[in-house]
């Protein structure tokens, strides 16, 4: 070596592709739900609903809150940004309070995952890094599911 510092092993994040790839992930995550919720008997129609009629407005009304769907993508996108070790920082909701009410079932988290799992591939993240993604997103399922 010789140099003064050592270079530290990159984290999840860099391994993510740091902002720029975790944005990617997010944004893949988003469009795949947005389609799902169009399928026949889409399982995440229900949960998503209530946004998708603030951002798109009901019966040709505006829309009440049009930049609800954004926020939430930039808040995930910092929530990921910092659970993977990188120098984002969260500033949304508790899990837990931000899927209360919703009463998301197994069912609808496990499509949920798939989404996020078909993004994952198309951004051509690794399985091992996949699978350190994942302990963080399982973690959460408590919080999320049930409420
Ligand atoms: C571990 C898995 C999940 C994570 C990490 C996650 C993350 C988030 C985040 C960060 C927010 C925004 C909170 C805020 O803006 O303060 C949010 C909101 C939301 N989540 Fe999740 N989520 C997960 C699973 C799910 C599942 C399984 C569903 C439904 C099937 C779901 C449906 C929603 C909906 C509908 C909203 C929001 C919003 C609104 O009314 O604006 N989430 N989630």
């Amino acid at each position: 070596c010789g140099g003064k510092e050592e270079a530290a092993a990159p984290t999840l994040y860099d391994r993510l592709g740091k902002t720029e790839g975790i944005a990617s992930i997010v944004d893949g995550l988003i469009a795949n739900v947005g389609a799902e919720t169009a399928v026949p008997n889409s399982v995440m129609l229900r949960s998503h609903k209530p946004m998708l009629d603030a951002v798109n407005g009901v019966n040709g009304q505006a829309p009440t809150d049009p930049t609800r769907l954004q926020r939430l993508r930039n808040n995930f996108v910092d929530q990921l940004g910092e659970a993977t070790g990188g120098p984002l920082t969260y500033k949304g909701l508790s899990m837990l309070t931000a899927h209360r009410g919703m009463g998301v079932t197994a069912k609808e988290f496990s499509v949920w995952r798939e989404q996020l799992e078909a993004s994952l591939n198309s951004n051509k993240v690794s399985a091992n890094d996949k699978a350190e993604l994942y302990v963080i997103i399982d973690n959460m399922y408590n919080d999320v599911v049930g409420h």
